[in-house]
């Protein structure tokens, strides 16, 4: 029996991708996964019941700040949290999806002198990944451009890897979840794993406009739901979705998304048309404006930045998306569709620990 750590997390994009792979590994695996005290990854791991064992985890900033000093402690702290965990569950391999809960976990693997395996979703890398990459065995990337950023004897350009069972839902079962009949289309609006509060307040300021001709599903995070609209039958609203998930993308026609890279690889492997609001440059270090730009410029999606998401924006962009459906949904029919989830699960399935160990 082979022993496998997985770790990353703070929000769903670093997690989904972990859980995809987990479901797939053949019974050779005795799986892990380490984790933060409070992120989602802990909620999502549990609730497909793997062991899961905590450390401490500070936020990595890229700007000077006075939590700054406590968080370094915070990260030595998850060091020796994970490096103990580490020494007590001999993985043969440590599996990373980023986030800052993972950076503890690599420092402690490489000390250990336990291969890493890392993928990076986005198309510019994060700084977990920017700090991880060097201590890799290997790298993967989603994007091809993102191959630049890491070296690249070691990096390799694979996709991005979709659970399984987002491919086998159900649009009757979904219609019927929602209680949404089949003569109106059905527009998802995902703001991201935590929602997101501007895309929030651009659909609800719209939504006698967006319900006259759609129904809605609109997954806001946790704490946003808007009480006043709990009666409107043509607008249901989740704080976040698990096992109904591939159902309602089944019955999906259009989607409003954050930039998310996993969440739009989904989408494109779903072929669902989309619009991207990307996370302006205020709030992250523009990742998602330059997934949203990739997309935009492939034909799968139409881009509006944050600054210029209004109600006349949103209700003239969906116009356009749905209009043209059809374009939207040959340019993804036609892409290029890696298997990124075969390609990781061979990866570790033939991996041995003489592979490519540094
Ligand atoms: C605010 C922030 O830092 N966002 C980052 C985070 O986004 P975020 O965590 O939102 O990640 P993604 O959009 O990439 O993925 C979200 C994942 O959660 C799943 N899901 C979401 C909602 C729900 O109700 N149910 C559900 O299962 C989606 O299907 C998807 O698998 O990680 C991404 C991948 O590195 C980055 O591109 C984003 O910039």
């Amino acid at each position: 029996m082979k022993t496998i750590v997985f770790t990353g997390g703070g929000s769903a994009g670093h997690v989904t991708p972990n859980m995809a792979i987990i479901k797939e590994l053949n019974k050779d695996w005795d799986i892990h996964y380490i984790g933060s005290k409070k992120g989602i990854e802990k909620e999502l791991i549990q609730r497909i019941s793997i062991p899961y064992y905590e450390i401490h985890s500070g936020k990595l900033r890229r700007y000077a700040d006075k939590e700054n000093l406590i968080d370094i402690f915070k990260v030595i702290k998850g060091c020796i949290e994970a490096r103990s965990l580490l020494k007590k569950l001999k993985p043969d391999l440590v599996f990373s999806k980023g986030g800052f809960v993972s950076v503890p976990v690599i420092l402690a693997a490489k000390s250990l002198r336990i291969p890493i395996y890392i993928h990076e979703s986005d198309m510019s890398p994060g700084l977990a990944n920017k700090i991880s990459q060097r201590f890799a065995t290997k790298i993967f990337t989603s994007f091809d451009e993102t191959k630049r950023y890491f070296p690249e004897h070691k990096t390799f350009v694979i996709g991005s890897p979709v659970r399984k069972e987002l491919f086998n839902g159900t649009a009757d079962k979904g219609r019927q979840f929602l209680g949404f009949s089949s003569r109106l289309p059905i527009l998802t609006i995902m703001g991201g794993s935590l929602g997101a509060k501007k895309i929030n307040e651009a659909v609800r300021a719209s939504i006698d406009r967006l319900t006259a001709n759609y129904q809605i599903v609109h997954i806001c995070g946790r704490d946003h739901i808007d009480e006043t609209l709990i009666m409107n039958t043509r607008y249901r609203q989740f704080e976040y979705v698990h096992d109904e998930l591939p159902d309602i993308l089944a019955a999906t026609d259009l989607v409003i998304t954050r930039g998310g890279s996993n969440a739009i690889f989904e989408f494109l492997a779903l072929h669902i048309p989309m619009i991207i609001i990307p996370l302006g440059l205020h709030q992250s270090r523009g990742d998602q404006i330059l997934n949203a730009k990739a997309f935009e410029e492939k034909g799968y999606s139409i881009t509006i930045e944050e600054e210029y998401l209004n109600q006349k924006s949103l209700i003239k962009t969906l116009d356009s998306l749905n209009k043209n459906k059809s374009i939207y949904d040959k340019n993804m029919k036609d892409s290029i569709q890696r298997d990124a989830l075969k390609t990781l699960v061979n990866e570790i399935n033939y991996f041995t620990s003489s592979t490519n160990r540094l």
